[in-house]
């Protein structure tokens, strides 16, 4: 292996508590919130396509007009309270918040920088209702950190001589001292969901970004920091140039998933992030100009997720006025159903099962109690659930709800399931008793 200064600063999945709950909680929420929720994709009359969050790119707004917008952030309707019990009722079990976004704005009273909710006509700490609201309902919060920012004059977006390496030496300050900040301000926060680490100034600076993930576990040892913040002494992102992960999950499952035989990712700690639409982050005022994902597909998306092994975060973007739009709430009201019901067993603790994948769902081990489940998503005009055993074992019991499902066993094939008289129109679930 090549020696590294800044490659991965240990191997294998972490065992502390901390590391343990968050791969236990499975399910997060994600919130893309700031200045660009105003506009909501349209700008002097034209909706732009594009992620809303971009917009200011996308319509090549200048810095000093989009800065504006700060004045007129007011989130008059937002209610933490609210949000965090919807957050609750839909089963999440941690969120993670655009603390700063591409565009610089800072959701946090900083020190640093006067781009920030003090300066704008709400001036209340945000971040901390925020912060005390969702930690009071249980739900563990982590902070999302652009490191690319349009709004610092000490960015770059690449290091071409001197006068880049000591501007952008003081970004690396600026960001580190931000971090900190949030750090020191909200002791609650279990990590730090970097983004924004595709420049090629961050690639040629790996020492940022090991010194960053140094910092903050200086003050929190076990702070959980996902593997975008990382570059190596080659540029390498996510994996190190030895292969080994950086971080502590590899993030870089952005609106997909891994196949479903994908056995190399159940050896590691991983997080998707999903939009509801094709391709929106921060709020945007017309999801028509997209498909978005029904309530079903998104419980297959994180059913899959868990079924190998990763964790899983719903995107919301809230209105620039602090409230959600319709089909967040109504997607909310469907998630948190069926979590109502098959959450306890297959979500949280979920986990690799390790059995071979079939068409019609997933397998989820559960880590707590040990127990097998299917969770059925593509119910088979035979009317049967093919399940195939690794050699030596042999299925004893399959329950559905309080019933024992019918099987028969094919020498060659494996084994057939009956499905349930009254088979749910919604996922469902069976659990599998081996010996
Ligand atoms: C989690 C997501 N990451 C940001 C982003 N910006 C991108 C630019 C190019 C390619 C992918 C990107 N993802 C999106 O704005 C959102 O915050």
């Amino acid at each position: 292996s090549i020696t590294l200064k800044y490659g991965a600063q240990y191997i294998g999945k972490r065992q502390d508590a901390e590391m343990k709950k968050f791969r236990a909680n499975r399910l997060g929420q994600f919130i893309h919130w700031g200045l660009y929720s105003i506009p909501g994709g349209e700008w002097n009359g034209t909706t732009y396509l594009g992620a809303a969050e971009w917009l200011a790119n996308f319509a090549k707004i200048p810095n000093a007009t989009w800065d504006s917008l700060q004045y007129q952030f007011n989130p008059n309707k937002f209610n933490a309270v609210q949000w965090a019990k919807m957050a609750k009722a839909s089963g999440f079990k941690y969120v993670t918040i655009t603390t700063k976004h591409h565009e610089g704005f800072c959701l946090w009273p900083s020190e640093f920088t006067e781009f920030d909710i003090e300066n704008t006509p709400y001036k209340k700490d945000l971040l901390k209702e925020f912060v005390d609201a969702y930690t009071e309902a249980g739900i563990d919060v982590y902070f999302y950190y652009s490191i690319l920012d349009w709004h610092h004059k000490d960015w770059r977006y690449d290091i071409k001589n001197q006068a880049d390496s000591l501007a952008f030496s003081k970004y690396f300050e600026f960001a580190k001292n931000q971090l900190l900040e949030l750090q020191q301000k909200y002791p609650e926060v279990k990590g730090f969901w970097f983004d924004g680490t595709w420049d090629a100034s961050w690639k040629k600076n790996g020492k940022y970004s090991y010194d960053i993930q140094k910092a903050l576990k200086e003050v929190n040892p076990n702070v959980i920091v996902n593997s975008r913040l990382r570059a190596d002494d080659f540029g390498s992102r996510h994996f190190d140039s030895n292969g080994n992960l950086m971080g502590d999950y590899q993030s870089g499952y952005e609106r997909y998933l891994p196949a479903k035989n994908d056995t190399l990712i159940t050896k590691i700690d991983w997080e998707a992030c999903m939009t509801i639409p094709v391709n929106q982050w921060g709020y945007h005022k017309d999801w028509s100009l997209s498909h978005v994902k029904s309530a079903n597909e998104i419980l297959e998306l994180i059913v899959k997720t868990v079924s190998l092994g990763g964790n899983f975060l719903l995107n919301y973007g809230p209105k620039g006025d602090g409230t959600f739009r319709n089909e967040e709430l109504e997607i909310s009201n469907s998630i948190g159903n069926w979590m109502s019901k098959y959450a306890d067993k297959v979500i949280y603790y979920g986990d690799y099962a390790n059995l071979k994948p079939q068409d019609w769902g997933y397998y989820v081990k559960n880590t707590n109690s040990g127990k097998f489940y299917g969770v059925v998503f593509n119910l088979p005009l035979s009317k049967l659930l093919k399940i195939e055993l690794p050699n030596g074992k042999k299925l004893k019991v399959v329950n559905f709800e309080t019933e024992k499902l019918e099987y028969h066993h094919h020498d060659k094939m494996g084994y057939f399931i009956s499905l349930p008289e009254n088979t749910p129109n919604e996922p469902f679930i069976f659990e599998i008793l081996m010996e």
